[in-house]
């Protein structure tokens, strides 16, 4: 069995009494009930998986993940692949979208190479990545969790070709025509959108038969998106909810979903992603996206742009007087 798949299979749940406690004092709270609606949700939600009756975001934390892609040989990609470790240069040294974006807001960043240099193995022909590998990955995700001290975590990832990879991690598990989820990533033209229809239609035609949600990842999958669901699987045994990017980051966190319905309750989506595939994979998962600005960036971008208002959330039931407190005190 796979380090993944152990730490899957004893996941904690939420503290329902602190989920509760914010229920409680929304109600209370000087507005009218019901006034921020969805955020007041959020709010709960955040408390239940922080374990805390006072839910805040004090220290949001961006985990970027980067890796070659083997894939990307087949001309998948509108930029080459050496662009990613040019990305992760880049943002290990705060040049990148996602610094920018994360500096706004006092949030740290952590680039973290899990395979720049040292691509996948092209899923047409074989496994993306061996159990070795897969195990590995899983590790060194594991630790970078652990490296963290945050209420907050978001996702992200850096791999020219890695749209390729979603969009067969998709239609592994969700089916139909690979057309369906497949698109343009970093604006490729519309031969290359044939060639990564190909390329998704003969990856899952070769693991017809592989049922083992980890396992379809393992196959088609890639280095940074095993290493997001390893991160959203160690977050949640230290009680850090997680803000999910866009299609990239959600593909990666499907098969989690698929073996354990409740294993991404800790994951709020931050954005919808203008890849077409990613609405559909939300509206799969039951998942409603904070924002919809019709980003396609990746990094972790949509999920950080999300995080002041999971703050906002938490301090629109922490700091606002209940009726009594206010006119007890008047
Ligand atoms: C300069 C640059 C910065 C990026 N930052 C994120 N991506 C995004 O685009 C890539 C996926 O798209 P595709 O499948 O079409 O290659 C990934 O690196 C993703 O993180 C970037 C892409 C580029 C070119
Ligand atoms: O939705 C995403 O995550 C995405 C889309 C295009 C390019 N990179 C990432």
């Amino acid at each position: 069995m796979s380090l993944l798949a152990q730490r899957l299979a004893d996941l904690p749940g939420p503290d329902l009494a602190a989920s509760a406690a914010v229920e409680e004092r929304t109600a209370q709270v000087l507005r009218p009930s019901g006034a921020l609606q969805w955020l007041d949700d959020v709010a709960a939600w955040k408390a239940g998986w922080q374990r805390s009756h006072r839910p805040t975001v004090e220290r949001p934390a961006a985990l970027v993940f980067a890796a070659d892609h083997g894939v990307a040989a087949a001309g998948v990609s509108n930029y080459p692949a050496e662009i990613t470790a040019s990305m992760l240069a880049a943002t290990q040294q705060s040049k990148a979208t996602i610094n920018a974006f994360a500096h706004t807001i006092g949030a740290t960043v952590t680039a973290v190479d899990v395979g720049v240099g040292e691509p996948t193995n092209d899923m047409r022909h074989e496994a993306a990545l061996s159990p070795e590998r897969f195990d590995e990955i899983t590790q060194v995700a594991f630790d970078a969790v652990d490296a963290l001290d945050t209420d907050l975590l978001v996702l992200g990832e850096l791999g020219i070709g890695n749209t390729t990879a979603a969009a067969a991690i998709a239609a592994a598990f969700a089916g139909g025509e690979a057309a369906v989820w497949v698109g343009r990533g970093t604006g490729i033209d519309d031969a290359g959108l044939e060639r990564k229809k190909t390329a998704v239609q003969e990856s899952v035609r070769r693991i017809a038969g592989v049922v083992d949600p980890l396992e379809i990842l393992r196959e088609v999958g890639g280095s940074e998106l095993v290493a997001m669901a390893a991160a959203t699987v160690a977050a949640r045994h230290r009680s850090i909810p997680i803000v999910l990017d866009g299609y990239i980051c959600t593909s990666s966190v499907l098969p989690l979903h698929r073996a354990d319905p409740a294993a991404l309750d800790h994951c709020i989506v931050g954005h919808c992603s203008a890849e077409p595939g990613h609405r559909k994979l939300l509206d799969a998962m039951g998942k409603k996206p904070l924002l919809d600005l019709d980003m396609r960036l990746g990094e972790g971008t949509g999920a950080m742009a999300a995080v002041p208002i999971v703050k906002m959330a938490c301090a629109g039931v922490v700091e606002v007087a209940t009726f009594d407190e206010w006119f007890g005190s008047e």
